[in-house]
Order: C-alpha cells, then structure tokens, then sequence
C-alpha cells in the first residue's frame, strides 16, 4: 500500500476515533442537580425547594433579599426516596414534607419504593422541620399533608382515609371513617372545616368534615364524578368540577367525542349545588389534559378561574361565580402552564411557549394576567426556560425555576420592581459539571406526509468531517413537548443530558416533537389515528428519521434511535416497521401490547366498531411487525414501575426468545419509571449510550 494511502487510513482511523472522542463522561453529564417542588412563605420572605444531587434529595432555603442558598436537610443515601408536598406552615415556623413514594406513577404512587434492596420496605412518611432551630424529625406514615390556617393542626390521607396530628405535640390519629378513598383535602379559610373528594368507583362527590360537630356533609351530591373543590375567599362557599359517572353506552371506539365537563358552586351551609358553566360540547371543549387540568381557582372579586382549549389553545378563563359570563383572560397562540393564583387572590402566575423570539414556541416563560382587568404580561423573556413561578410575600420578588441551553434547572429569582433574573444555587452545580462543553440545540421545523409542521431540536457539534452517524430521541408522555435547552421535568432533562452526551460524541441528535404532543394547540395534541386508534404519531417519527438521512452530514446507514414509555414504544414500532432506516434501538419502558385494553363486550354490548378497533390495536403495535424487525435492540425496565407493566417488556422479550431474534437488555430490580435511585439512572444512560455506539461508530 503506497504511503498516501497509509497515511489516509491513519487520518480516518484517527478522525473516526477523534469522531467519538468523548470530552466528558456520561456520570459528569447526568450529575445535573435537579430542583423540584419550589414553594414560597406567605408570611414571610422564604423560598423552599427540593434539590436532587445525584440521588441525594435535600431541602434548600433562601431568603430576600440576597438570597442566599442554605440545605437544611442532610439525607445523605442514594436511595430513591422523593421528596413531595413540601410546604411552609402558614405562619413561616416549619416546613412539611412527604420522603418516600413514587408520586410521578400511574398506580401505587403512596407505595414505598425500594431501589436499594433495603432490607424492610421503605415507607411515605410526613417530616418536619422546624425553622427555628433547623431540627428536622419524621412524624407519621401518611401522604398530601396540609396544615391548618393556625398553623397548629396537619391533615393527611392515610390508607385512604383522613388522619390529624398536633404540629406542637404530634399524636396522629384517624379523624373519621368514611367509605370509599379520600383525596384533595382543603382547609377552609376559616380552619374550622375540611373540604375533600370521596371517590366511590363509579361516582365522586365533594364533602366536608366540621372538626367542631364531628360532623360530615356531602355538597350537591350526585352520581356524577365530582372532583378539583376549592374554597371561596369567604369560606361559605365551594367550587368544583363536575364530570358523567360510571359507564357510557358503548360509543364507537374509533371516533373521537366531547368530554364533557362542568362547574359547580355549592352552600356550605345548604348544601345546595347550582351549575354555573357547560363547557361547550365540541372536541376543544373537553376538559382540558394539559397541566393541572381544569386550574379551577376561587379568586377575589368572586371570580371563578379555569383553563379551557375551547379557542383552540390552553387558556385562562374567570367568571363571575354568580352571573356566569365567562371571560378569556390569555389570548394568543400559546399554550398556559403552571397556573398559581397569587396570595391576594386578584392575579394569575402562569408558564407560557410565547416571547418576542421566533422560537419562544419551543421555550417555557413567566407570564401574570390580572383577573378583573384581563392585563396580561410575558416577564420573563430570551433563550431561557423559565417555569412553576411563585410568589414571594412581599410582592416584590417571584420566583421559578429556569436554564438555559447549557445550563440546568437552577432556582432563580425576578425582580418585580426591576425585571431582574437571578440564578440561585448555582454552586450546587458540580465542580466537573460539564457546563462549557453543552451544545446549543437549534430549532428544526419539518413537514410529516400528511402535512404538519414538525418541531424539533438538532444537537451538533461542530467539525467532524464526512459523514456522522445520527440518533433520534422520541420522547414520552406523549403529553409531552421537549425544549431548546435543559427541561423543566426531570425526566427529560435527563434524556437532554443523553443528548448532549451523544453529540458531544460526534452523533448528530434530532429530538423530535411528534403529534400527540403539548404547546402546538388542541388539534397537534388530540390529533385522531393515535396510538391504538391508528400510530399516525408513526408518520412524525419516520419522517425525522427521513429528515436525518436527507442530511448531507449525515451517513443514513448509521441512523439510530430510543426512547422512553411512550418513546419507547415509538421506538419499537420503528425498529419493526422500518430497520432499513433505523439500523439500532433502545427500548425503555416501551409499550408493546395495546389491544388489551379494549374491553372485550360482555353480552350483546359492545361498541359498533369493535372488530375494526381490535385490528387497529393490534397493527398499531409493535408486535404485528415482528417479522420485519432486524435490527439490534437494548430492552431496559424497572420491574417496580408504575406507569408502564413490566410485563410490556417482559412479554415482548418471550416472543423474540421463542423466534430466536437477537436481543440484549437490562432489568433494573425494585426501580420505577423514574430510575429513583441516581446509580440506576447513570447505568441505564450508559447502557444506552454504549448501545448505540457500538452499532453505530465507524
Ligand atoms: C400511554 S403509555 C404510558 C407512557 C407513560 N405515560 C405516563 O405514565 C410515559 O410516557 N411516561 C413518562 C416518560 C412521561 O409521562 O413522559
């Protein structure tokens, strides 16, 4: 071989290692501190919030006006347990929390969880701690505490039922006894009451506990689903949403329909219930599934708050509690998030995809509307994220959560009076974080077959010559919309941080914001075909990895892809259909199996298009393309998780077995959805990155 040629194949075996040089690990990537549950005092200048540290979850402190971060919890074991519920007692002297659970979970999210292998089963308990002296001591087992207006007094949900326990002289114990399960339990104003939902099965109704009669009374009870009560200012009266109970007539599976929906007042005294508001009986009038659903308020000025997609988009709405007339308080197509009434009851807090930059639409910022006036302003603005505002006591400063492309989720405080943005804690960022090194992602816009724009982010590093392997990350959910820096869900500023990780590499990574999705409107997000109705969201998912292999840096026989829960099952269903273009996948807690879920028709009952239905579920999973499916796949579970049956993963697993297709994967024991313990979360990103690599390098 003459030398020129020598020296090309050094120059490429030497481009192709420097192509996966790697300038940091996938440990530094994922040591990314994730903050969670900020909440602000409403007597005094305090902000609180939950900080996870590779798997160490503290309690954070600051105060206005430097503030100045303090932990002041010290658990010190990467064992999973969440912290949840965290909240100031009214008068600022303690703070309460809930450790332990998996309240991210579809099912069982009040179950202790134990990704340690601890010898006894983790349990949900309630902490305090006191402020004054920093003392922080375990009270009961229980969940969704709420402390009393005085300040004295913590109800909580224990085995379904309501428990009480003195703040100053801690005896739990069961209020009442009432059939069925208990959840959003309220203190009246006057703290003299507690407002809660006993759901019985086929119907729900809202009830209210007098501590002074030991007495209870349900409110407007029907054979409805009441859910969502809140007080009114003056505490005489209460507001909920009120939905159809039990079981439909068997409707045709495949169309889509109305959820209808409803809000009520009722007396406390009386007990009498009134309909004020219908929400309009057309597809965008269904209750809203984006975040906190319906956000009913009870606010000053006997204004009624909800969020409705009727206009086409989520937005905030305030009526008169006793003349109805609704009026749409944010405008604009954008979509509203992370809705806080104020403490003075007269304005709205709310994360919003809008901002004077083209791209704000794939970014999260900080609006306020007045409610009487309908004034509305975006606060926060540039290429930044900012979400789950609160306000501090003062009503000076607001605080959120915020990052940017490069950096993660950090505290970080606005200046009511100036506009100011300060970033808090930013010293919790690990000293070999690798800050500088995170790439910024750049906003892509492609059309499916059938004509939709398409939203995505392309991570790449610059140089690199000829032509890159590619992956694509499908994100789960599928209410779900991925951003133009770190996220505000820890889930997915992991899978940013397997992202940036992959194109520091030298991959070229397209995130793509498929159909199904949140903050594109009502009809991007509740498109039909869907799922088991259809996996048109398919149709996005291929034309992206189309999209890769258009590219002219891109070599499109190394496009790989992955994907988590609903991601997953994206992935599995492109590796089925289509393994000439994704040559390699990761599966991770992908949903293979969807026909189950159609109830088979007991009697002479069923839907009109069941037979069609069931065929749609079966060809729109993953399993009716087995034949087709030749390329390398990783399958990774936790067999604790609770928003998708391990089975889905352990059935499909059987089949490639009995037809001798290869496979490799991962089981991660007494692990959920959420890889609760940090050691799992870094060996399953390993794992998938390592996957990847190894099909994909040159
Ligand atoms: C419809 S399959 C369930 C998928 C799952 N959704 C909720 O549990 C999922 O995608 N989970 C995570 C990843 C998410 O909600 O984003």
């Amino acid at each position: 071989m003459d030398m020129k040629k020598v020296k090309l194949s050094i120059f490429i075996f030497l481009l192709g290692f420097n192509l996966f040089a790697q300038s940091f690990t996938m440990e530094q990537v994922t040591s990314f501190p994730f903050p969670s549950e900020l909440t602000a005092s409403n007597s005094k200048d305090w902000i609180a919030w939950a900080m996870n540290e590779k798997g160490l979850r503290n309690i954070y402190l600051a105060q206005a006006p430097h503030f100045d971060t303090k932990k002041v919890t010290n658990f010190s074991v990467d064992d999973g347990q969440e912290i949840s519920s965290l909240q100031f007692t009214p008068d600022g002297n303690n703070l309460i929390f809930v450790r332990g659970g998996e309240h991210g979970s579809n099912w069982d999210w009040n179950v202790g969880i134990n990704p340690s292998q601890s010898t006894f089963m983790p349990k949900v308990e309630i902490w305090k701690l006191a402020l004054v002296n920093g003392k922080v001591e375990m009270i009961t087992e229980g969940d969704e505490p709420i402390v009393s207006p005085d300040s004295k007094t913590v109800a909580y949900i224990k085995n379904r039922q309501v428990w009480t326990f003195d703040l100053n002289d801690p005896k739990p114990a069961q209020l009442f006894e009432i059939k069925g399960s208990v959840a959003n339990l309220s203190w009246s104003p006057s703290g003299d009451l507690l407002l809660f939902i006993v759901n019985r099965g086929t119907h729900s109704m809202v009830a209210v506990f007098d501590l002074r009669e030991k007495s209870l009374r349900y409110l407007s009870p029907s054979f409805s689903r009441d859910t969502s009560p809140r007080w009114s200012p003056d505490g005489r009266k209460v507001t909920f949403i009120r939905r159809p109970g039990g079981k439909p007539e068997p409707q045709p599976i495949l169309e889509q329909r109305h959820n209808p929906w409803e809000i009520w007042t009722a007396d406390i005294q009386t007990t009498e219930g009134k309909m004020r508001w219908k929400a309009p009986e057309t597809l965008r009038g269904s209750i809203s599934t984006t975040h906190g659903g319906a956000n009913l308020h009870w606010a000053a000025d006997n204004q009624l708050i909800y969020l409705s997609y009727e206009d086409g988009w989520p937005h905030l709405y305030a009526m008169d509690a006793e003349a109805g007339l609704s009026r749409q308080l944010t405008k604009g197509n954008f979509m509203v998030e992370h809705v806080l009434l104020t403490p003075d009851k007269k304005s709205l807090l709310f994360t919003a995809n809008t901002g004077p930059l083209k791209d704000d639409i794939d970014r999260r910022h900080i609006g306020r509307v007045d409610i009487l006036s309908g004034k509305m302003d975006i606060w926060s603005q540039g290429e930044s994220i900012e979400t789950n505002p609160v306000i501090l006591s003062g009503n000076q400063f607001l605080a959120c959560i915020s990052s940017n492309s490069k950096r993660p989720m950090l505290p970080t405080i606005l200046s009511l009076e100036t506009g100011q943005m300060k970033v808090i804690g930013e010293s919790i960022l690990p000293p070999d974080f690798p800050l500088e090194q995170m790439l910024t992602p750049k906003q892509v816009i492609f059309k499916s077959p059938d004509g939709l724009n398409i939203h995505a982010q392309i991570f790449e590093k610059e140089g690199g010559e000829g032509k890159k392997p590619a992956v694509l990350f499908v994100h789960g959910g599928p209410q779900r919309q991925m951003l133009l820096g770190w996220h505000y869900g820890d889930y997915y500023s992991n899978t940013y941080a397997i992202n940036q990780y992959l194109a520091n590499m030298g991959f070229v990574v397209l995130s793509v914001n498929f159909r199904l999705g949140i903050g594109y409107g009502h009809e991007f997000h509740k498109p039909e075909r869907t799922y088991w109705q259809g996996a048109e969201e398919y149709l996005d998912v291929k034309a992206a990895g189309e999209y890769l292999a258009s590219l002219p840096q891109v070599d499109d026989q190394r496009i790989g892809i992955y994907g988590g829960s609903y991601g997953g099952y994206l992935t599995a269903l492109a590796l089925a259909k289509d393994s000439g273009l994704f040559k390699v996948g990761v599966d991770i807690h992908g949903v293979h199996e969807l026909s189950s879920r159609l109830e088979m028709p007991e009697g002479f009952e069923k839907a009109p298009d069941f037979e069609k239905a069931q065929k749609t579920a079966f060809y729109s999973s993953p399993l009716a393309y087995l034949d087709t499916w030749t390329s390398p796949v990783l399958f990774i579970h936790g067999d604790d998780d609770r928003n998708v049956q391990v089975s889905q993963t352990v059935d499909l697993i059987r089949r490639f077995e009995e037809r001798k297709m290869p496979f490799e994967y991962l089981i991660i024991p007494d692990d959920s959805h959420h890889w609760m313990k940090y050691a799992n979360l870094v060996k399953v990103n390993t794992a998938t990155v390592d996957f990847l690599q190894k099909h994909l390098k040159p």
